[in-house]
């Protein structure tokens, strides 16, 4: 009998439907992948920025994780926001118990440049949460905390991508060059070898939940067995397509298209 891949998300809302568990579960969706939820924390937002954030209380946290794994299969799942030390305690109890795939998102702020983790929270992140990732998924900012270095060009993105893996454990890291200037470059090392991934800029301003949506897009291809180079490969294409055939939505940072693959196949 085929088996139907299964992702999970454990991450914070969007109610505007472009960035957290909306992108997450549009992406799997699209990608032909069973998809799963776990609410970490409700945030009202939209693509202006955040006007207020509701934790859920951490027993409900556990009890969604024991809801889905006392019952579901789970072939690979993401975390996105994970607002605070005792959620990710959780979280980290859950992931020892279960071998899927692990892409983490390290969520730190939105695009609107409002934080979603508290300030504390970020070396526990770092410490506990990054040696699970099968792979990690950095943007600059992100990428810069986790190795204390800046990074202002391409060669200091590739340099992070190792020491991401070879310092701070995590089995493969892709540090994203969204927020340098010139094409969209991204670096993964899966601890052997550096590969890029590339696609030219576009220009817009509709990139509320690029990152959400690359990561879900990995978890989903990880879902369906591709092995990591492929799936982050696909992953980039989708969010590329998704980018490109954005709609000018909400009076800030619009949200990505998430059947731009489609477009791209009608083009074609
Ligand atoms: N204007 C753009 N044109 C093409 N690709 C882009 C653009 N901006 C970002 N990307 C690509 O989108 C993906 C997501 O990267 P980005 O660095 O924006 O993530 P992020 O900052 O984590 O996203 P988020 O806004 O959800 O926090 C990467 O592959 C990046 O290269
Ligand atoms: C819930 C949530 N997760 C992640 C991001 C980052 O885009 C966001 N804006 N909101």
């Amino acid at each position: 009998m085929k088996q139907i891949p299964c992702a999970l998300t454990i991450a914070g809302t969007d109610p505007s439907g472009g960035a957290g568990i909306q992108a997450d579960l549009k992406t799997f969706q699209e990608l032909a992948v069973y998809g799963m939820s776990v609410i970490t924390s409700v945030v009202a937002q939209n693509t202006t920025g955040v006007q207020n954030v509701h934790h859920i209380p951490i027993e409900m946290i556990k009890e969604q994780m024991q809801s889905v794994f006392s019952d579901m299969p789970v072939h690979s799942l993401k975390t996105g926001m994970i607002a605070n030390e005792s959620m990710m305690r959780v979280i980290v109890e859950q992931l020892s118990k279960t071998d899927a795939y692990y892409v983490m998102d390290p969520v730190m702020v939105a695009t609107s440049g409002d934080p979603l983790i508290a300030e504390e929270a970020r070396d526990f992140l770092k410490e506990q949460l990054l040696p699970l990732a099968t792979v990690v998924t950095p943007n600059i900012p992100e990428a810069e905390f986790i190795t204390g270095q800046k990074i202002h060009d391409i060669n200091d993105l590739k340099a992070a991508a190792s020491e991401i893996v070879e310092k701070h454990g995590a089995r493969a890291a892709l540090v994203k060059g969204g927020h340098l200037e010139g094409d969209a470059v991204d670096y993964l090392y899966d601890g052997n070898t550096i590969h890029t991934f590339h696609s030219k800029r576009f220009d817009t301003t509709s990139t509320h939940g690029t990152g959400c949506t690359y990561s879900a897009a990995i978890t989903a291809y990880l879902s369906k067995g591709f092995p990591l180079y492929e799936a982050v490969n696909k992953a980039k294409q989708f969010v590329t397509a998704a980018i490109k055939h954005s709609f000018p939505l909400g009076a800030g940072n619009g949200p990505t298209n998430h059947w731009g693959i489609r477009e791209e196949r009608v083009e074609q």
